[in-house]
């Protein structure tokens, strides 16, 4: 279990995507992030003090779940940045494409992408309903919306190749219990930062793509 913020910095350095680059830019991300949340309420002030395990690692342990090909990465409800930064800086080649509604979270993921070089990842600034649908290889999405939401919402990004990757707290195993619809397709895997916590993983086997 990652304790601590010491923890989760020697964690992410055994990482293979995680080279100088990517934690020199992961140490930029937090230093914007601090002047940021001073405007703008991105995350509580009290996860601040511990933003590379809350944030910064909690992010990147998603990377343990993923398939090779991981383009495009769809994330939904980005907000302060969280996992769609992350995810872009230790996968620079991968097209992470962040979709979020609200103006000021936009230009704050805008500006932070391109001080920090990111320049596969998209931030995409629309309600999620209103994005015409893609193909997408993976999807993530941390504190978006109760999973049966989360998947009516969005189902139409995924094939039966989509690896979905749903953050979800210490509500993760109630969530997928009373799913309805596709209950069988995931499980949950134990968060690496938080032992209260766990991440639905999973496929919606037998889906065809809508468009490309
Ligand atoms: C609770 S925040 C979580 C932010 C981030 N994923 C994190 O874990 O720090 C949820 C975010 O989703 C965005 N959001 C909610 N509904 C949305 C929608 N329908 N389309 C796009 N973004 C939405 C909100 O504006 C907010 O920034």
């Amino acid at each position: 279990m990652i304790g601590d913020e010491a923890a989760a910095k020697a964690w992410l350095r055994t990482l293979p995507a995680c080279d100088d680059l990517a934690i020199e830019r992961l140490e930029r991300l937090v230093a914007l992030l601090r002047e940021e949340n001073a405007r703008q309420n991105l995350v509580s002030e009290a996860s601040l003090e511990q933003v590379w395990q809350r944030h910064i690692a909690d992010s990147a342990q998603l990377l343990t779940h993923v398939p090779r090909e991981t383009s495009p990465w769809l994330d939904l409800g980005t907000g302060a940045g969280f996992p769609g930064l992350v995810v872009a800086t230790l996968l620079p080649e991968t097209e992470v494409r962040m979709i979020e509604s609200r103006a000021r979270r936009v230009d704050w993921l805008e500006r932070a992408r391109c001080d920090l070089g990111l320049d596969s990842a998209v931030v995409i600034g629309e309600r999620l309903e209103n994005v015409p649908a893609f193909t997408a290889k993976v999807i993530s999405a941390r504190a978006f919306a109760p999973l049966e939401r989360l998947l009516a919402l969005s189902a139409r990004f995924s094939t039966s190749d989509t690896h979905w990757l749903l953050p979800k707290g210490r509500s993760a195993v109630q969530e997928l219990r009373d799913l309805r619809k596709w209950r069988h397709m995931f499980h949950v895997e134990q968060s690496l930062t938080d032992p209260d916590a766990g991440i639905i993983v999973g496929t919606l086997a037998g889906r065809k793509g809508t468009s490309t």
